[in-house]
């Protein structure tokens, strides 16, 4: 498979933002202002809070959308005494196509290990969800010059154990966190050196071939004015985009990619 024939996934990460009656309205101007001319070329997906879900599956299924949605966590367990967590089934039953897993801010606000990160991989797995494994450095790392081998270690750690079969359909996203919410955004030079080192090591774990059809977004600070010059580089697939996927019109710019 050859960069032009992985379809990119632009996914907007919400956070902890907007209500599940705001959701419902940020999807409808979505979808008014996407046509199926952008949902033939960019899979298209909202990352919402849990309690967002159902009314986007509402919308979705309803008005028969081609947005997809998914949720950005998930409990490594599928059900049982864990007050305030919510299992891959729950989300399976809501039709979620994706989780994020790994975010840097559940890694340093929730004390997410490497453990954890691929227990909940594979609960996903468990309940055919697909995860966005999110990696990348924080800025101590970055200035030591270690970026790449510090992101191969939290991308080997997130998919042991994984099947060939199954790491097929998984997606990365390398995510500087000096460049989360900072505005600044990381070369796209940047960006290519460490998601080319990310698909060269699932070219080592699994086969050149799977490591070739999976798809690597790059997130951190990415807008309409510069999302361009990241997607044109040959291992960026996508972006996970946080804050400018709050504003509608940006989002629909950012699927829009090929004309900014
Ligand atoms: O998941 C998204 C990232 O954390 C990027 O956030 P940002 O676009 O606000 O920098």
């Amino acid at each position: 498979m050859t960069e032009q024939s992985r379809t990119p996934l632009m996914a907007g990460n919400w956070k902890m933002n907007l209500n599940h009656l705001e959701a419902i309205a940020h999807v409808q101007k979505l979808a008014f202002g996407l046509n199926d001319k952008d949902f033939d070329a960019v899979e298209v997906a909202v990352l919402v809070p849990f309690t967002d879900l159902r009314s986007v599956q509402t919308l979705v299924d309803g008005d028969r959308l081609r947005i997809k949605y998914g949720a950005q966590d998930l409990s490594a367990h599928d059900s049982g005494a864990y007050t305030g967590e919510v299992s891959g089934p729950m989300l399976a039953k809501l039709k979620c196509t994706y989780v994020a897993i790994g975010h840097s801010e559940r890694r340093q606000y929730h004390g997410e290990d490497e453990e954890i990160v691929n227990a909940k991989v594979k609960a996903a797995y468990r309940h055919g969800l697909t995860p966005i494994v999110c990696v990348g450095e924080g800025l101590d790392v970055r200035k030591a010059g270690r970026q790449v081998p510090h992101t191969l270690a939290q991308l080997d750690g997130a998919l042991k154990g994984l099947s060939a079969e199954q790491a097929a359909s998984v997606v990365i996203a390398y995510e500087p966190v000096w460049a989360i919410g900072t505005g600044e955004v990381a070369t796209p030079e940047d960006a290519q050196e460490v998601c080319g080192a990310i698909r060269g090591r699932l070219a080592e774990l699994y086969d050149q071939q799977t490591a070739d059809g999976i798809r690597i977004q790059y997130g951190g600070s990415v807008k309409a004015g510069n999302v361009a010059a990241i997607m044109a580089q040959p291992d960026v697939d996508g972006a996970l985009v946080g804050g400018a996927a709050l504003d509608p019109d940006e989002f629909v710019k950012i699927v829009r990619f090929r004309d900014q």
